[in-house]
């Protein structure tokens, strides 16, 4: 009742309500993403030899909330979390009379996604209508582009981790079918309490870039790592914020599975994935479940599925869908989309009312294939670890912080950055931006262990105390705690004497030519300097009381 009075629109047409708790889709479920991709375990798990030669065939379609403040077709505010039908004009609430007017902002953010995927734009595109009948879209059908999309024909290069250690960097593409652009329904709520199922209309008309896959991948491990490239380069765009937990990234998985060379199967449809996690789950679920269906001589219905996160399961949607008729037809209140270039806009028309293709063009910034090769070729760092820092938000941007901020060699940065920062930030769930040791602290602490006023060791005891401590810096903890190298000769000689004399059979190995076996009595000097001492003076002392 509560949220009724709340604003809700109460739908009282709607039977048989699914108990979805109350305001759940509220609540920000915490992202963590693993800079190693999931293990691909669909093709691999079929461990029933019966049908082995049968492969999984995923396509995927994405729903990515256009970045823009107003809707697609009207002036409303696009919000998350305001009050229910808060941000609702008569449009989007398809009152009678009311007339749609493009956003230029959503057909600009389209243009770049389609540029940044390497699509064909159509300088001109049609709008249609689709209709459904759901209470959450009240005139019964949602305005998309079926006939001719904005954009056509691309390519999204991915890559992933691949190979026995999981470092090698595999690059694959997927063919994008087309981008179209689409409003977003509004939210139906079911109230358990009142058996009553609730409308929020505050999303109803937010504009959508529906971008289509085809069914290029194979495994939930590769779907997974191309909607995280995706999610990536919509951020590098600024063209959709890609938080999935807030809807802004839906993805619908269709798997099928076949033997190759054979006609592709028959498809089922995971709907509304919100994480890249249970994307991959939902995924190689389904190609299981398939396989094993085939192979008990069943066939695979073309259904709609959930994910049930808590199960791992797929299940069927009461909504059956079976060959749902669209009635697709023109939009009659919209012209023809048309997009111009420089120069060749006609007579007549304002260039500042109209989308220049070229100079959206000039807009792209960096995308994150092209940073992770620039990284490498900057840097010297491993293609491996660009991937690390550009798959994880906001790590680049710290590495490369540091990196000018220090004096430390960048191949030394990344050790730390990789090492170090990620394990801490994995251990406490935080983001890199959460991060207690700033950027500028790790640089001065690394400047520090370049001018050798701290063993690499023992830096790395400063780094913990500085997670702990960060107001403190790497300085200052160093002296409270007698930290700084020692390199006092004399006492380095004494506690060298003492090693020597304590392991006697290692210095007969190192005296028959063994020489690896002096780096076991440095680690017995580290051990009693707490890694303090300086290697290169340890080193030199050793290898004296050594030589027979
Ligand atoms: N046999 C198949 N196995 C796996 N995926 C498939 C197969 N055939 C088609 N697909 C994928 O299914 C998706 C079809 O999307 P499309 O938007 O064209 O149609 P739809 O799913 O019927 O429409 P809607 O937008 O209403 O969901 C594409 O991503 C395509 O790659
Ligand atoms: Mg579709
Ligand atoms: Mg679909």
């Amino acid at each position: 009742m509560a949220a009724a009075s709340a604003g809700f629109i109460c739908n009282v047409n709607v039977p048989k309500p699914v108990v979805i708790k109350l305001f759940s889709l509220n609540h920000v479920i915490k992202r963590r993403l693993s800079t190693s991709v999931t293990r691909c375990q669909s093709q691999p798990q079929v461990k029933k030899r019966s049908c082995p030669q049968m492969v999984g065939v995923v396509g995927l379609e994405v729903h990515a909330q256009i970045n823009s403040t107003s809707k697609l077709f009207s002036g409303s505010q696009v919000s998350f979390s305001s009050p229910p039908n808060s941000r609702v004009s008569y449009f989007d609430a398809s009152l009678p009379g009311t007339l749609p007017v493009l956003n230029r902002r959503c057909v600009e953010a389209a243009v770049m996604t389609g540029l940044a995927l390497n699509c064909t734009i159509n300088m001109k595109s049609l709008f249609d209508r689709k209709h459904y009948f759901y209470a959450d879209m009240p005139a019964g059908y949602q305005i998309t582009q079926q006939r001719l999309p904005i954009a056509v024909s691309g390519l999204l290069i991915y890559s992933h981790l691949g190979g026995p250690k999981r470092n090698q960097v595999i690059s694959k593409s997927i063919r994008i079918k087309q981008i179209q652009l689409e409003q977003d329904s509004g939210k139906s709520l079911h109230d358990e309490h009142q058996s009553q199922t609730l409308i929020d209309l505050n999303r109803a008309g937010v504009g959508l870039m529906e971008l289509v896959m085809e069914p290029d991948m194979s495994c939930g491990e590769e779907a997974a790592a191309a909607v995280r490239e995706l999610q990536l380069i919509l951020q590098a765009l600024g063209t959709c914020q890609g938080n999935m937990s807030e809807g802004q990234l839906r993805v619908d998985a269709n798997v099928s599975v076949h033997r190759p060379g054979e006609p592709l199967g028959v498809r089922t449809e995971v709907k509304n994935i919100n994480s890249i996690r249970h994307l991959a789950r939902a995924i190689d679920h389904e190609i299981q479940r398939q396989m094993e269906l085939l192979e008990q001589g069943g066939v695979v219905q073309n259904e709609t599925r959930a994910f049930d996160q808590k199960t791992g399961l797929t299940i069927p949607m009461r909504d059956k869908e079976g060959l749902q008729d669209y009635r697709f037809m023109p939009e009659p209140n919209l012209p023809p989309l048309l997009l111009y270039v420089s120069g060749r806009v006609p007579a007549g028309l304002d260039p500042s009312q109209v989308v220049l293709v070229d100079r959206v063009k000039a807009l792209l910034p960096e995308l994150p294939g092209v940073r992770r090769e620039r990284l490498v070729e900057e840097y010297g760092i491993l293609p491996e670890h660009s991937y690390t820092l550009v798959n994880e938000d906001g790590l680049a941007d710290y590495f490369e912080t540091v990196v000018k901020a220090t004096k430390a060699e960048p191949r030394k940065v990344i050790g730390w950055v990789v090492k170090e920062l990620l394990s801490n930030l994995n251990q406490q769930n935080l983001k890199v931006n959460q991060s207690l040791v700033a950027a500028r602290a790790l640089a001065e602490l690394l400047d520090l262990l370049e001018t050798g006023h701290v063993s690499s060791t023992a830096a790395k005891v400063v780094f913990q105390e500085l997670w702990k401590n960060p107001e403190k810096g790497a300085e200052k903890i160093i002296q409270e705690q007698n930290l700084g190298l020692m390199s006092d000769a004399a006492t380095l000689q004494i506690i060298c004497q003492k090693v020597v004399e304590s392991h006697p059979e290692e210095v007969k190995a190192i005296q028959n030519g063994n020489h690896k076996v002096l780096n076991k009595l440095m680690g017995q000097v580290q051990k009693e300097t707490k890694g303090r001492a300086d290697p290169v003076q340890v080193r030199a002392i050793l290898q004296e009381l050594t030589s027979s």
